[in-house]
């Protein structure tokens, strides 16, 4: 039994902060499939959301089976499943990989054998299992709802909440979808609320519930309803409900709820009431609730026996139902979900699975990785030979030799201004390279990410596999970038130091941008974010400018490029460019070792920081 006790919620503090829910008293059986309808803005989404424990009421409870859920925790994942309004699986993966990763992710335990018989049964039971290797982005708005429907089904949830569903899908379809809802509250021993704007099914709903800006205005049998708000067509309902105040419609159903709830139901047989209710409008409360007394006396005496019977009967298929649901649960519910690591490891294989399907994503990244370096050569090619062997041999009189040196001098300064201006351009290419690896990488997909976590992936395996994936991506980019303008330009100094800090620049601007992600609304928001602080980069480093000294101490620490590149022209401090390089710059070096230290704070910040942005809900 689901119960909502004298549930409010109200956005401020404030006496006239905006109610979104009003003092709501709701109870829903098991084996129950309920509508909620009211018109737009009327809180129905928000109902859903505190009843899935994603709000908090202000003030009143949920309760599960006599648990409070605010005093003991919400249910567990697997007990609860949650289908929101936007589409909750990655284009790129086919039916039967989505649910696969998603039953991978719920639920430990199950051999492969299992795991396969399940999904069979699962897509079976949705309509899918046609289409099962089938990409998500080629299906159609009725097979997305019968696959979001697919993902929640993997731990046999005993709720099932559903938002707008039906929404924006053909008659058709939305009459599939409508149906196959009921069969999966029937099928299990569930409850299954379906949030909806549509009147068209009601007589498929055991119950309707009617949310009039924020106030409960009904909650009983789809087959009072008409009766209650006294009108004749569905259509007429929202206009009839805007005709009294939220407040009024709340108090006349405090007045009715004994007459035309669901306690209603259970005395009057549905027959009777379908035969004889006639038109008692809801104002005019002796003549109703006289005439529901009529009815139901009539009931109770006409029915008796056959009531019997048919308790009876309800009796043994609830309890054929709840058998048949334990030995589920035995296969779902006990191995429990899967560990940080399996779901760190599944993650993982997925989103390569993906990166490898997404052509243009793989055709940017190759892009990237062979033409950035490439373009730092071309720009190395006409000082190539003074970087290769800047020592001279002077010849000639004294004169000579002196104008030698003059010109040696000027050279060395122009190749140490070209070799300072080479490190900081790799520096630049793989600041914007790590802005690209990571930006979108969480805010991209956001609300899957909300979804999954709902569903009990952990936050910490989640970061984790984004530090791994990136990671590869940043071992190759920053490795070839070293690699390959080492192998041309010849650059003095160890190698390998060099290499390394490329390494952490990436790394550091790749975790920062990944924070960001996890912290913006939308991928558009994160990805411009991210593109200003790789601008920021080459003026704030100091390497073109020197900067006043009041704000490069602010800024400075925060400015990868500048550690990066300070760490890299530290590794020449034996060369003959190292001075013409402080010259030309004339911005105050870092020691090597601060220079990795800085940089790792950037990463390990930057990854802590994703980390408790992933632990924050994000769900508006
Ligand atoms: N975090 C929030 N801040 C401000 N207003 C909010 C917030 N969340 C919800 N609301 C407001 O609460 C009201 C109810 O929103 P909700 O999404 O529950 O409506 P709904 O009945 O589901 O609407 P629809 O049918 O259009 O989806 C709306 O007016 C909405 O703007």
């Amino acid at each position: 039994m689901l119960e909502l006790k004298e549930v409010s919620l109200q956005l401020g503090n404030a006496p006239d902060d905006q109610l979104l829910l009003s003092e709501l008293n709701i109870r829903f059986p098991k084996k129950h499939f309920a509508a909620v309808l009211g018109p737009s803005g009327c809180g129905k989404s928000t109902l859903l959301k505190v009843i899935a424990g994603l709000r908090e009421p202000t003030l009143g409870h949920v309760a599960w089976d006599g648990r409070d859920l605010s005093e003991e925790g919400d249910m567990d994942p697997h007990e609860i499943g949650y289908v929101p309004q936007f589409s909750i699986a990655y284009d790129l993966l086919t039916v039967w990989e989505s649910v696969d990763s998603t039953l991978s992710l719920r639920v430990s335990g199950l051999s492969r054998d299992e795991r396969e018989a399940r999904l069979e049964q699962i897509l079976k039971e949705v309509g899918l299992d046609e289409i099962a290797d089938r990409q998500v982005r080629v299906l159609s708005g009725g097979q997305k709802r019968r696959l979001a429907l697919a993902l929640e089904l993997v731990s046999a949830p005993h709720l099932l909440l559903c938002d707008e569903v039906t929404s924006g899908l053909d008659p058709k379809a939305e009459d599939e979808i409508a149906h196959l809802m009921h069969e999966i509250a029937q099928g299990g021993n569930r409850i299954v609320l379906s949030v909806t704007h549509s009147l068209r099914h009601l007589a498929l709903y055991d119950s309707v519930v009617v949310l009039y800006q924020g106030h409960l205005a009904y909650h009983g049998p789809a087959n009072h309803l008409f009766h209650y708000f006294d009108v004749e067509k569905p259509e007429e309902l929202f206009p009839r409900l805007a005709q009294r105040k939220p407040m009024d419609w709340h108090r006349s159903w405090q007045k009715h709820r004994v007459s035309y709830g669901l306690e209603a139901q259970e005395n009057v047989a549905e027959e009777v009431a379908l035969e004889e209710v006639s038109s008692v409008p809801a104002q005019d409360e002796n003549e109703g609730e006289e005439h529901y007394a009529r009815l139901r006396k009539k009931a109770r005496f006409d029915d008796e026996e056959s009531a019997a019977e048919k308790a009876e009967a309800e009796k043994e298929k609830a309890a054929a139902d709840e058998k048949r649901e334990l030995e589920t649960r035995k296969k779902l519910d006990y191995p429990g979900t899967p560990s940080a690591m399996s779901q760190f490891s599944i993650l993982l294989a997925r989103r390569w699975k993906i990166f490898f399907r997404d052509r243009g994503q793989l055709w940017l990244q190759l892009a990237l990785l062979f033409g950035f370096p490439l373009l730092v050569v071309v720009f190395a090619l006409d000082g190539l030979p003074q970087i290769k062997n800047p020592n001279g041999v002077f010849s000639g009189n004294l004169y000579e030799q002196a104008a030698q040196t003059m010109a040696q001098k000027l050279d060395m300064m122009k190749t140490g201004s070209l070799v300072s201006g080479l490190i900081m351009f790799q520096v630049v290419l793989l600041a914007l390279m790590g802005s690209n690896n990571a930006a979108r990488e969480i805010a991209g997909e956001r609300l899957i990410f909300e979804k999954e976590k709902f569903a009990g992936v952990r936050p910490s395996a989640y970061v984790a596999y984004k530090a791994v994936f990136l990671g590869v991506l940043v071992l190759a980019q920053s490795g070839w970038m070293a690699f390959f303008v080492n192998y041309v330009v010849q650059f003095k100094g160890d190698a390998f130091t060099q290499m390394m800090v490329l390494i952490f620049v990436n790394a550091a601007l790749t975790a920062v941008c990944l924070a960001l992600s996890s912290l913006m609304k939308t991928a558009e928001q994160a990805s411009l974010v991210s593109i200003y602080l790789v601008g920021f980069q080459l003026p704030l480093s100091g390497a073109v400018l020197a900067l006043p000294k009041a704000l490069s101490f602010f800024t400075q620490p925060f400015i990868a490029s500048y550690w990066g590149w300070s760490g890299f022209i530290q590794t020449m401090h034996d060369t003959r460019f190292y001075d013409a390089m402080v010259n030309v710059s004339q911005t105050k070096l870092a020691a090597a070792d601060l220079c990795f230290w800085v940089l790792m704070t950037h990463v390990v910040l930057g990854l802590l920081i994703a980390y408790m942005g992933c632990k924050n809900s994000q769900w508006e």
